[in-house]
């Protein structure tokens, strides 16, 4: 799908193809559309970053509960959405051993109850082993930096979403 057919959808096409870029947050693709045409992926892709960044610190943390803890309910039980399943098993999430599943459902859990949002990383921009590393690091981080963190990884799986549906051959939800 080139630029000019992504300036082309509907609101409504363009809510059901983009609506998950951001976990769960299709409120962010729906206001982004007022802003075509967009020039370039980047430019929506910046334009998606520019909305994130304009909210207040509510609406940050609102993002960041949105997405599903890895490892974690919806994973066992089967109801992530389908990009966040993909890459949470990209990364190995679903296939821990018993000593590390208890591992990440504690460090989790601590890490909600330390920030009040959950832990966020790009699940695809890492792997297994460094994920439980910096899950246990950044729970001794400070508050302030956990949030930017968080969204900064919110915007790295968000340009992974936009260029898995724009730049693949897959095709798409239209
Ligand atoms: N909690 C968390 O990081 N969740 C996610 N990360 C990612 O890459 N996809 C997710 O759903």
């Amino acid at each position: 799908m080139d630029i000019s057919a992504v300036n082309a959808l509907s609101y409504e096409d363009f809510v059901n193809i983009f609506g998950n870029v951001v976990e769960k947050c299709p409120l962010i693709t729906a206001a982004v559309w007022t802003s075509r045409p967009f020039t370039s992926l980047n430019a929506l892709e910046a334009t998606i970053n520019e909305f994130i960044d304009a909210l207040p610190e509510s609406g940050k943390e609102g993002i960041l509960r949105c997405h599903p803890d890895l490892a974690g309910r919806d994973l066992h039980s089967g109801t992530l959405t389908r990009e966040s399943r993909e890459e949470q098993a990209r990364a190995g999430m679903d296939a821990l051993s018993s000593a590390e599943a208890s591992r990440v459902a504690r460090l989790n859990e601590e890490y909600k109850r330390r920030f009040g949002f959950p832990f966020v990383i790009c699940a695809r921009a890492t792997d297994k082993t460094r994920i439980l590393r910096e899950l246990s690091e950044r729970c001794q981080n400070a508050r302030a930096a956990e949030m930017a963190r968080g969204i900064e990884e919110v915007k790295k799986i968000c340009r992974l979403r936009l260029q898995g549906l724009v730049l693949s051959d897959a095709p798409n939800k239209l």
